[in-house]
């Protein structure tokens, strides 16, 4: 108990009834969720450059081991590991007083990462001031302090990512396609909510969002041959964003240069090294929804390089519109090849073609599959057409992309 320092659980605003490896290589000035207090130098631009200057042994050797048994902040009794981050071990613990069952985020003890989680506990205070019962889609942070050189937040718990979901956990596959639209539109208001703060989550993918429960029932349901079957759905579909560690503002981000979000869910402009905004969260909020629908990753785990993940986007969502790519062209020569139509050039031209180094691409290229060829419901291919475009300029805003058409399901369920 001796060594360490509790804060006190972050009280936010009664709400209004009916209103409403990650990070890397990113240059700015800085950090810090909230504008209204002076910020802390730490988040997305400070954590990348930790993770720039520190070798991956320094990083291990900084990390929390739990132990069964373990008390964290004197009052958490640890029980096991829920999962590891970049910066961070998050853990299952009971309060040894209440025996509630919480989340604690045990940040890596490196001198950068002390004020990391209060820059998560920071941006979480924002969005309580936001006044709004989408306060809700958020992970509560319900305390935190230092132990042992530890930064900890504590957490609500959580059941299951859509990570683990999405790979086969607790038997739910596949989810019915109006427990899809449902978990979509969440995701979709809690981010639209963010944005209307005027934060930008920057590292959206399928492991930052989890089910808040998973309790099943068991469903009769009729199969196209007029055959009933037992079926094993979730009971609430009710979800929880997590991890604000890389929350910015408007105004960081057009500071800021270089990579954010994990590999997969990164934006066309973030992998073109141009300026990012609001889009980058809503272009992975798009390739996580084609994820939770396909159950299997949007694009191939294996690439290898942006130019080949852009290739694959051309292929996989939608061809550069022609004015953009020359813009880029004009930049950057050799990315685009321009005629009626643009296309990005793989292999990149100055690369001496050698079959041994750019066939395992070209072949990951080749059988690529456009969306369309993978999901059979239009409604929800255009919604995807319209969070996924790769100009994000013509890229949909998230509080728009709610009224789309894929919605009206869910209206029409709540009717039923
Ligand atoms: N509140 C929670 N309840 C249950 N599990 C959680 C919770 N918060 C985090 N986790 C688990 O811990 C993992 C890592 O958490 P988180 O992404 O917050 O850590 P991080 O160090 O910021 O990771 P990253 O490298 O993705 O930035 C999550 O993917 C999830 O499996």
């Amino acid at each position: 108990m001796d060594a360490a320092h509790i804060t006190l659980p972050l009280v936010g605003p009664r709400v209004a009834p009916h209103g409403t490896p990650a990070a890397t290589e990113v240059t700015g000035t800085t950090d810090g969720a909230d504008t209204t207090e002076s910020s802390h130098p730490v988040g997305l631009a400070s954590r990348a450059r930790i993770l720039a200057l520190i070798t991956p042994h320094q990083l291990e050797a900084s990390a929390y081991v739990p132990s069964y048994g373990d008390l964290l902040l004197g009052t958490y009794c640890v029980q096991r590991q829920l999962g590891r981050g970049s910066f961070g071990t998050v853990v299952r613990a009971r309060h040894m007083v209440t025996n509630t069952a919480v989340a604690i985020k045990v940040l890596h003890n490196l001198d950068g990462l002390h004020l990391g989680s209060r820059h998560e506990e920071r941006a979480y205070r924002s969005l309580l001031r936001g006044c709004s019962p989408h306060i809700s889609l958020f992970a509560k942070v319900l305390g935190g302090g230092i132990d042992r050189g530890f930064s900890c937040t504590v957490f609500e718990l959580c059941d299951m990512t859509l990570y683990d979901v999405i790979r086969g956990g607790a038997n739910l596959l596949p989810l019915p396609s109006v427990q899809i639209c449902e978990i979509a539109n969440q995701i979709i208001r809690g981010v639209a909510y963010l944005h209307s703060l005027g934060l930008i989550h920057t590292d959206i993918k399928p492991d930052n969002i989890a089910l808040r429960r998973t309790d099943t029932v068991t469903v009769r349901q009729l199969d196209g041959e007029g055959v009933f079957h037992l079926r094993k759905i979730l009971a609430s579909t009710a979800i929880c964003i997590i991890d604000l560690g890389g929350v910015v503002t408007f105004k960081q981000a057009s500071q800021m240069k270089g990579l954010l979000c994990a590999p997969m869910y990164r934006a066309p402009e973030v992998l073109l090294g141009l300026p990012w905004s609001y889009g980058v969260d809503t272009y992975a909020v798009g390739c996580v929804i084609v994820e939770l629908f396909l159950t299997e990753d949007l694009f191939h785990p294996e690439i290898a390089s942006d130019r080949e993940h852009l290739t694959m986007i051309e292929r996989v969502l939608e061809r550069f519109p022609p004015d953009f790519a020359s813009a880029i062209e004009e930049q950057m020569p050799g990315t685009f090849h321009i005629s009626h139509a643009a296309s990005v050039i793989f292999p990149p031209a100055k690369e001496e073609f050698s079959a041994t180094k750019h066939a395992p691409a070209m072949q990951r290229i080749l059988e690529a599959e456009h969306i369309s060829a993978r999901i059979h419901d239009v409604e929800l291919v255009d919604l995807l057409r319209n969070l996924c475009v790769v100009d994000p300029a013509r890229r949909i805003a998230l509080h728009i992309a709610l009224r789309h058409i894929y919605f009206d399901k869910l209206r029409h369920y709540r009717h039923m």
